[in-house]
């Protein structure tokens, strides 16, 4: 099926406004043709995508089909074995990626946390401690949980874990984020919440945040966050179709009633059921 709609205003203003500067790529990352076999199981046939500078872009797809293989694909921690590979028109410290699960050091508090990756390898020559500790204090307050600063994970609920893994992707100054199911774990009240936050910090210029990568099992949670929503087919995957959200930004969640919203959803939903 052909894209349903035209990409909404103020993601193409993103895209091509203040970010694309003369001489700089409208696309963050270029994705060419790329297959990825593990073992006899291929898994990625000939996956071309161009993300976008400045929008939101989710990945759907069956379950298995690849769809965090390409999220480690983007990231640069598998190569392809077949196609012209990744293109990464920002620079790839610029990447950050959050994952369904927080992964946080349960013997670390939360400030302690958001500060690790601060500390280790080729980031740390970057920042003295005390700016370590500045940058660390300044995404936990993005994120809302200063005043949970010097508690453990153990004393943090699920969708407050996740707040402090956003903040820690938040405080290496990532351009690009990569998502892989970020809010796949939280019951649907923590999950809606945490989408208006990410949106919330997306479109926040404090943040350098400017290009957003989500998968998501959730149809809802990709209409409502995203500009495009790429639907990749059954193993081995390819990228079945991309749909560009008709909402405008920023977004709400009553916007969830809106026809143009239950239109996608809908629009989808039969993509899916024929895949
Ligand atoms: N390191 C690996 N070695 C071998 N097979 C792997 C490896 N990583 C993933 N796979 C296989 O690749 C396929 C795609 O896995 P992947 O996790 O990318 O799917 P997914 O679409 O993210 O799944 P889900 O939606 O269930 O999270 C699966 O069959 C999986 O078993």
């Amino acid at each position: 099926m052909a894209a349903i709609h035209s990409i909404a205003g103020s993601a193409r203003e993103r895209a091509t406004g203040s970010n694309a500067k003369p001489g700089i790529n409208a696309n963050a990352i270029s994705i060419k043709d790329c297959s990825l076999t593990f073992g006899q199981v291929r898994v990625l046939n000939q996956v071309s995508l161009d993300i976008q500078r400045g929008e939101f872009l989710s990945i759907l797809g069956p379950s298995g089909c690849g769809k965090s293989t390409l999220l480690r694909l983007i990231l640069g921690l598998l190569s392809p074995d077949q196609g012209g590979g990744i293109v990464h028109h920002v620079p790839r410290e610029e990447i950050g990626i959050v994952f369904q699960k927080p992964v946080l050091m349960p013997w670390q508090t939360a400030i302690q946390n958001i500060e690790l990756p601060l500390s280790i390898g080729p980031q740390r020559a970057k920042q003295s401690k005390a700016e370590r500790r500045e940058k660390a204090e300044w995404s936990l307050e993005l994120v809302g949980l200063t005043d949970f600063r010097n508690h453990f994970p153990q004393q943090l609920s699920g969708g407050m874990q996740q707040r402090i893994a956003i903040a820690r992707a938040l405080a290496a100054d990532p351009s690009v984020l990569l998502m892989d199911e970020p809010f796949g774990a939280l019951d649907e009240f923590t999950r809606e919440k945490l989408n208006i936050e990410l949106l919330r910090l997306w479109a926040n210029p404090d943040t350098g945040l400017n290009t957003v990568v989500m998968v998501t099992h959730s149809i809802q949670e990709s209409v409502l966050m995203s500009d495009r929503i790429v639907m990749m087919s059954p193993r081995p995957a390819k990228v079945q179709d991309i749909v560009n959200v008709p909402l405008s930004h920023p977004r709400e969640a009553d916007m969830q009633e809106l026809p143009e919203f239950l239109s996608t959803v809908r629009e989808i939903r039969k993509q899916v059921k024929a895949l």
